[in-house]
């Protein structure tokens, strides 16, 4: 590990509880503890609790306007920029609350990445794309950038198909060919977690596909959570899925378990299509 890794760490005074470990003995990345969220008077979120194992896939599913994005945007703290956003509860990270006040948001969103539902490359190169977060991280030495562009862009599987061209306008890239230079823009800062607010509703069966097969490979090393309002895409790329209904977690659990032999009647309504 070198100093970037250890940097992107996010620094808190003290680690206030240790992570847990499930059923399987696969440890918690992530643990929403009794969360609501309150948008002014509005409740968008109601009492969730829910830990997102290392190394999976953790999908978010639901009909439109159940609150998918708003928990998905706790772990990085972008509410926060939302005029009259209010959260009870706690969230932590590798057993740290991330909302507590030692705790630099800079940091932490070099360490919970985000990628959104429309690819949003900057109208850059496609090398600068990538360096933009180390080189706003101060980064001066050259050689490690394009250490870093090169191998994000192997991971984000984007590198076979622009090598040599990197110097190429990154809105000039197809629109799957964008969402993968946002992903590996987002891994070149080395997060440890990878949010995804729906990445592949803007794009073509194709671009999805190859989006999909990324997210899968990512998973050996990173966390992903995925907000999608595609069912087969939740119960192919996922490893555990949340059902969310009106702001409250309905059920959640292992993908194929809730995709085959859900334990609720509103979960088997919602995968089975009956109302959403
Ligand atoms: N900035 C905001 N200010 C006020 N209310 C908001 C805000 N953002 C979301 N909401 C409300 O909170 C609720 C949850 O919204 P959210 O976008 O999290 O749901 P979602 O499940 O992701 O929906 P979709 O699938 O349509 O994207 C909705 O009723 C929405 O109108």
């Amino acid at each position: 590990m070198d100093s970037q890794t250890k940097s992107n760490q996010p620094k808190t005074s003290q680690v206030k509880t240790k992570p847990k470990l499930n059923s399987k003995n696969q440890s918690f990345k992530l643990q929403a503890n009794n969360v609501d969220v309150f948008y002014d008077d509005f409740q968008a979120i109601e009492n969730i609790s829910l830990d997102i194992v290392e190394q999976s896939i953790t999908a978010f599913i639901g009909p439109s306007g159940c609150g998918k994005s708003t928990f998905l945007r706790l772990f990085n703290r972008m509410n926060d920029y939302i005029d009259g956003f209010l959260m009870n509860g706690s969230i932590l990270l590798d057993g740290n609350d991330i909302y507590d006040s030692s705790i630099n948001v800079e940091e932490l969103r070099k360490t919970v990445g985000m990628v959104f539902q429309k690819p949003n490359p900057f109208p850059k190169s496609v090398y600068e794309n990538v360096a933009y977060g180390l080189r706003i991280q101060g980064i001066k030495d050259e050689e490690y950038i394009e250490n870093r562009v090169v191998e994000s862009l192997k991971q984000a599987t984007l590198y076979n198909e622009i090598e040599g061209n990197l110097e190429k306008q990154a809105l000039a890239l197809s629109g799957g060919q964008q969402q993968r230079l946002c992903i590996a823009r987002a891994l070149a800062v080395k997060p440890s977690i990878l949010l995804m607010d729906e990445p592949t509703s803007a794009l073509d069966p194709i671009s999805s596909g190859k989006i999909e097969d990324l997210i899968h490979e990512l998973k050996k090393e990173f966390t992903i959570v995925i907000v999608t309002h595609n069912m087969q895409q939740a119960a192919r790329v996922s490893d555990n899925t949340a059902f969310l209904y009106m702001g409250k977690l309905i059920e959640y659990g292992d993908t194929q378990k809730i995709f085959t032999n859900p334990e609720k009647d509103r979960t088997q309504n919602y995968i089975t299509g009956r109302f959403g």
